[in-house]
Formats: structure tokens, C-alpha cells, sequence
């Protein structure tokens, strides 16, 4: 028994780590993620698990030979393995003394505010009482161009929504490799990654395997969102002995993420806007006021604002441009797009003293990280 802090581990895991080549569940698969997440339960840690699969559990079951590619069958294919994964994760944990509950999302459920508050809430109360959620991607009902698309991403966001401590992606590769290994057999693995820089992004690739989605390259997205959130990730291979174990306690052979403290530090209202929200309209500031409110002290003053794109109302998140069209960050407005409009329309001054346009502490600037466009 450990004498460690209690954590709070997220683990994502892959299709291809959790079902066979024909289609299937494997259940030796499943048994051995299921023995190490028990293993850390019983020292005290809290555990969600964000779980791919579907599809690869439920196409053969649908009567397709290979995983389909058309929206509507991948669907059904989904409303087949969900039931079928749940029904095996619930069976495993319970034969160990624990609970696990299902938790399906979509998109959209996490760009409305009150409702990715209310997610937070519930996945609150089954970890503070010991429940192990298990989160998907709601497959059967989501449109493809409304999608998070792949759970690598999801399972980030879902790691700076409930604040966990570390963030664990298990997948059919050991980690981050300095080239696609797919192409370079030479390629060799990076163990720690402090900061995810251009050269790094250049050398994620798609998937190797027919049944994963995002490939390398997803899995970078995430680890930006987790380090933007200020936690700690892990990627390694699933089929390797003890390694979600020896992750959490850092010893496992894979390549580690480790956030500077001091450049990263949203707060949670900061992560919805920046990587949930889906922005409304745009704000276009002049040049010269972009430094001041980089680096979050200042907060936009409304005389800043250039002009306005887009229909908009109080409250909504805009993306901020400055004028050569570079963009500057995402904010929450304090008037809406028609309030603008009038005071330029009237070229009336904003008073000093007047609210901002946008506050410093509901600003996010320069994180390089693709938001999705407006629902
Ligand atoms: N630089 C890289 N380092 C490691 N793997 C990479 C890299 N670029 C591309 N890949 C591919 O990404 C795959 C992992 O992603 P994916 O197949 O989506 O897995 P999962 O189903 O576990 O999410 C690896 O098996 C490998 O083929
Ligand atoms: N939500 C989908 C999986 C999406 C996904 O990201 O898959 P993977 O690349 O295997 O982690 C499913 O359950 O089939």
C-alpha cells in the first residue's frame, strides 16, 4: 500500500486496446484494465475512465465484416457495443466490489455552459462515492460535423472538467515517438515532454490500426488542452503489464507531459471558454492593445474594438482578431454584437469607467489550440 496523495486519473482508452480484429470485446482486454484500475481504487485513488469502442465492439454483431464508414451504421454499429461494453465493465467491477456507471456526451452538451456545470456536478458525486464513470462519445445520436470526433480530445476536456491530477491515454503504441513510426521504423520514443512545440506537432500522425480514429495527432491536441489545464499526462502502451500502476507512480516506460506551473494556469471557467464554448461572432481590436491584454492583467477596454462580426448577445464567447487578422484569443462579451454596432454606428466614445469589453479573468489569449466553430 502506497502512502501517495489521492489522486484524481482519468484513463482513455483505445478501440484497438479493448477489442479483437474480428469485431469483438476481448475480454482478457478488458480483465487486464479492469485488475489495474481495481489495483488503484483499492489504494484510495478516484478513477473515470473515458472508454473508445463502441463501433469496433458492434459492427460485427450489425452483420458488416469490417468497420463501416457510413455515418448511419457506424451509429447502429455504436448502439450495439456501448450496451455490450458496459454490460462487460459493469460484470468485471462488480466481481471486485465496485460500481460503474455510464456517462454519454456530445458536443454540444459541453458548449452550453450550465450544462457541462451540471456534468461536472454528477461525475463530482459518483467519484466522491467511490463509483468509477465510464464516459463515451454519445455515437448513436451525434452528427459527424457535431462531433468531439475522437475521444482523445474529449477525454482531456473531461480531465480539466472534473480537475484531475493526471491523465493516463492508453493506446497500441508506447508512446510519442520523434517520427510517424508507421514510416521511419527508426524512429525512437520521447520520454518527457515539457512543451508542445511546432516540431512536435509535425511528427503526430493519423492511425495505424483500422479501428483507431485519431492517431498521434489527436492525442497531441489533448496533451495541449490537459497542459493548458495544468495536468499531468501519460501515454503508453495498453497491452504492457502493470501500466496504468506504474504511470500513475511514474515508472512506466512511455512518454510523459509535464505542464510548467507557471505558464499554465486556466481556471475552469477559463477551459470552457477556451476549448468548450464554440464562439459566437468576433471582436476585431486594434494592434496596439493586443499586448496589454496578453498576458491577462488587463481586461479589454470597449474603445479597443475595431468593429464587429457576427450576431451576438451579452454573455457570448467571441473570438478577439486584431486587425490584420491574426488571431488574439477568446473572450466572453459584456455587450452584445448590436451594442457595439450602435455606439460605432453613432461614433459615440465608451465612457471611462464604463464595463469592458471583455474581462481579464474571462479572457484567454494566445493558446494555439483549434476551438471548434460555432454549433
Ligand atoms: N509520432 C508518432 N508516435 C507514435 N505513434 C504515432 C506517431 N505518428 C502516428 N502514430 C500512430 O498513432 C497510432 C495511435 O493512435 P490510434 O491508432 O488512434 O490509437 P488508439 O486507438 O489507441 O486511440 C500509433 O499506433 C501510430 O501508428
Ligand atoms: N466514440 C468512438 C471512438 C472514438 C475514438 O476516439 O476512438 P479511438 O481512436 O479508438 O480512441 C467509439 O466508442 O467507437
Amino acid at each position: 500500500m502506497s502512502d501517495m496523495k489521492k489522486k484524481r486519473i482519468v484513463i482513455k482508452i483505445g478501440s484497438s486496446s479493448l477489442t479483437s480484429l474480428h469485431g469483438e470485446i476481448s475480454r482478457r482486454k478488458l480483465e487486464k484494465l479492469v485488475d489495474e484500475v481495481v489495483q488503484l481504487k483499492d489504494e484510495g485513488h478516484e478513477v473515470l475512465l473515458v472508454s473508445s469502442g463502441a463501433v469496433a465492439a458492434g459492427y460485427r454483431k450489425l452483420g458488416c465484416l469490417s468497420r463501416p464508414t457510413k455515418l448511419p451504421e457506424k451509429q447502429a454499429a455504436a448502439s450495439i457495443g456501448q450496451g455490450l461494453l458496459i454490460e462487460s465493465y459493469s460484470d468485471l467491477f462488480i466481481s471486485h466490489g465496485y460500481i460503474a456507471s455510464q456517462i454519454l456526451i456530445t458536443r454540444s452538451d459541453f458548449s452550453d455552459e450550465s450544462r457541462y456545470n451540471n456534468a461536472r456536478n454528477t461525475i463530482n458525486v459518483l467519484l466522491e462515492r467511490g463509483i468509477i464513470p465510464i464516459v463515451n462519445e454519445n455515437d448513436t445520436i451525434t452528427m459527424d460535423f457535431l462531433k468531439f470526433g475522437d475521444n482523445d480530445t474529449l477525454s482531456a476536456k473531461v480531465a480539466g472538467l472534473v480537475d484531475a491530477d493526471q491523465l493516463v491515454i492508453l493506446s497500441d503504441i508506447e508512446g510519442l515517438y520523434d517520427d510517424n513510426p508507421n514510416t521511419n521504423p527508426d524512429a525512437s520514443l520521447i520520454e518527457r515532454v515539457h512543451q508542445i512545440t511546432p516540431e512536435i506537432e509535425a511528427v503526430a500522425g493519423d492511425a495505424g490500426s483500422s479501428v483507431g480514429t485519431g492517431g498521434m495527432r489527436s492525442k497531441i491536441d489533448a496533451f495541449k488542452i490537459a497542459m493548458a489545464s495544468g495536468i499531468t499526462s501519460f501515454i503508453g502502451k495498453a497491452s504492457v503489464p502493470n501500466i496504468v500502476y506504474d504511470a500513475v507512480y511514474q515508472k512506466a516506460n512511455g512518454t510523459y507531459f509535464e505542464p510548467k506551473a507557471e505558464t499554465n494556469n486556466l481556471d475552469q471557467k477559463q477551459q470552457w471558454i477556451a476549448f468548450n464554448s464554440g464562439p459566437e461572432g468576433e471582436l476585431i481590436i486594434e494592434e496596439s492593445t493586443v499586448e496589454m491584454i496578453v498576458d491577462g492583467k488587463e481586461s479589454l477596454s470597449p474603445a479597443s474594438v475595431h468593429s464587429v462580426k457576427g450576431d451576438f448577445d451579452k454573455g457570448s464567447v467571441v473570438r478577439i482578431i486584431d486587425v490584420g487578422g491574426n488571431e488574439v484569443g477568446l473572450g466572453v462579451v459584456n455587450y452584445s454584437s448590436e451594442t457595439f454596432r450602435k455606439y460605432q454606428e453613432v461614433d459615440t466614445q465608451f465612457e471611462a469607467g464604463q464595463e469592458a469589453a471583455v474581462e481579464s479573468e474571462h479572457l484567454v489569449c494566445h493558446l494555439e489550440i483549434s476551438v471548434p466553430a460555432s454549433v
